[in-house]
């Protein structure tokens, strides 16, 4: 049913236009000195360290506007929603496929999941143990029987942004005497810029993809076992220096890659939650197989609280009402995500392919077209950098960006003051945006000078941004795989909410057929007569500046 349709819908607009000029997060905090105690959560994780503290207070929301949120969920089935995903129901209905993800990490066996190939979930582990294993401990050797020292992850979209995200985010934990490289790209600079780096007698290949179809991720594989064999010679060695990740057998077996030292995965694995599949094998090697295993138990342990925990103290369905409140009435058209931890710094690129593929959709799963927003633009960077940068829009510019500002109490790095002064800031700046700074402390502040009215109001904040605040003990592996499940159901209960399948992502199919068709067109073949006469002009400038 779209969202427009439900009750409590119609609830949340007449609580927006009664409140929109009124509410403000100064008089919200002033009315109730226990307003922090409210509105404000921990999950602790049950089988590993994993734990995860929301403070959600410095949001535009009263008791009212929380009890209509937390009515929405209810009348849009989220809970029987979540069930059917977790029991494997085909809940991808455009692909007609179950959503699994959580039985990859089904580390403690409490979800009952049903699906072709769950039951080969620990196999597959075990293989990536072993493999990580031998790479690590140097008894997996190259052709010339040297240890592996390059790690190249060639893949692109799911089966790049969590190995990236994550192998940064836990660098803490990776072993140094490998170098790991990403190769995405279809630009050959990339490709070529790692190959540079490394030796083929040390480096190992990860093909990541689970269709074994992507265009970029075929091609960088085919440039680098060609550079390979350059020096290798002998065609048998790529089984000692290439292995897929993949759901397709016959494309890897046909690319040379030994059945033996292909990883497999199931189409039940949206490539944009597949880190915790064979595609984590990269994470695997850089980190270890017992904190990648860490990983999963953290994310586990979300899955069991978003399962378990009534929907009002419940951190996904939390932050997930909290963007809807914004997003679809408020009409905010993006969300930051700030980590203030180094290490996390690809967190907010990883989660703009979470979200923004997942939730970027205007059809509802009953084929109507929305009348409402969906999706938000997901972007950020790791503080402090972020603050001087793109801070000054979000405090004084004419756009509402509600915030996720994320920190550990613990750092990796303790040295001198660094992490009091990084969490000082990570304190300051919601404040700031909350409370902001009124006319009067302004002329007070400025003295003299504040008889320069256009002065005065240039320094004037006003305030009212709403932020969350997540506080983490430390970015453990399993903390941080409690942190992406966090996210990755946040999505999931908004998908649901707009009555959308966050589990398809038919968008990006039209671009990579267009670009199939042009290419020969770049070679000069065939004729530009069914492209646009800009399309067509761009072709032939090429054509004629070709070298
Ligand atoms: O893992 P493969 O199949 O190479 O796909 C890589 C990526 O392709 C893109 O077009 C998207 O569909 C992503 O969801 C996917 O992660």
């Amino acid at each position: 049913m779209p969202a427009t349709a439900h009750a409590s819908w119609n609830k949340l607009q007449q609580l927006y236009e009664s409140n929109k000029d009124s509410l403000t997060l100064e008089q919200l905090f002033a009315k109730d000195p226990q307003r922090f105690e409210k509105l404000s959560t921990e999950f602790k994780g049950k089988y590993t360290d994993a734990n995860v503290f929301l403070d959600y207070s410095k949001n535009l929301v009263n008791e009212d506007i929380l009890n209509a949120l937390f009515s929405l969920v209810k009348e849009a089935n989220v809970e029987k929603l979540r069930d059917e995903m977790y029991s494997g129901e085909h809940i991808n209905t455009s692909e007609g496929r179950a959503v699994l993800h959580t039985a990859l990490r089904n580390v403690s066996g409490e979800l009952n999941q049903q699906e072709e190939g769950v039951a080969d979930v620990p196999k597959v582990l075990q293989h990536m143990k072993e493999f990580s294993n031998a790479i690590r401990d140097e008894s997996w050797k190259g052709y010339t029987g040297k240890p592996i020292k390059n790690v190249v992850n060639i893949g692109i979209g799911g089966s790049d942004l969590g190995p990236v995200m994550v192998t940064e985010a836990l660098k803490h934990y990776v072993k140094r005497d490998i170098a790991f490289h990403f190769v995405s790209n279809i630009d050959g600079t990339h490709i070529a810029e790692v190959l540079k780096a490394c030796d083929p007698e040390n480096t190992l290949f990860i093909v990541a993809s689970k269709t074994f179809t992507t265009q970029e991720t075929i091609t960088n594989a085919t440039t680098s076992r060609d550079w390979f064999l350059e020096s290798a010679k002998d065609k048998k060695h790529v089984a000692k220096h290439f292995v897929a990740l993949s759901t397709n057998t016959k494309a890897v077996t046909e690319f040379g890659i030994d059945e033996k030292n292909m990883f497999q995965f199931w189409d039940w694995v949206g490539g944009r939650y597949s880190l915790w599949s064979a595609i984590g094998l990269s994470i695997a090697i850089a980190i270890g197989y017992e904190n990648f295993h860490q990983l999963l138990g953290g994310a586990h342990d979300i899955d069991l609280h978003f399962k378990n925990t009534p929907i009002e103290q419940n951190l996904p369905v939390l932050m997930a009402v909290l963007g809807i409140w914004y997003n679809d009435f408020y009409g905010a058209q993006t969300h930051a995500i700030l980590p203030y931890d180094q290490y996390m710094h690809k967190f907010a690129d990883y989660f703009q392919q979470g979200d923004m593929e997942s939730n970027g959709k205007y059809i509802t799963k009953g084929g109507q077209h929305v009348d409402y927003q969906t999706g938000p633009i997901i972007w950020g960077q790791a503080g402090t950098n972020g603050q001087h940068a793109f801070y000054q829009l979000i405090h004084q510019g004419t756009k509402l960006i509600p915030c996720d500002f994320i920190f550990p109490v613990e750092t990796h790095n303790p040295i001198g003051d660094h992490h009091r002064i990084l969490l000082s800031n990570a304190l300051a700046q919601p404040e700031a945006l909350a409370f902001g700074k009124d006319e009067e402390q302004v002329k007070k502040e400025l003295g003299a000078q504040a008889s320069n009215e256009t002065l005065v109001k240039s320094k004037v904040f006003p305030g009212n941004k709403p932020t969350n605040t997540i506080v983490c003990q430390k970015i453990t592996p399993a903390t941080l795989g409690a942190l992406i499940a966090l996210y990755e159901h946040k999505i999931f209960v908004q998908g649901a909410i707009w009555d959308i399948n966050s589990f398809d992502q038919m968008g990006v199919e039209l671009g990579k057929v267009l670009a199939k068709s042009i290419l020969p067109k770049l070679h000069g073949e065939g004729d530009t007569k069914d492209l646009s006469s800009s399309t067509a002009g761009l072709v032939n400038y090429f054509l004629s500046h070709a070298k």
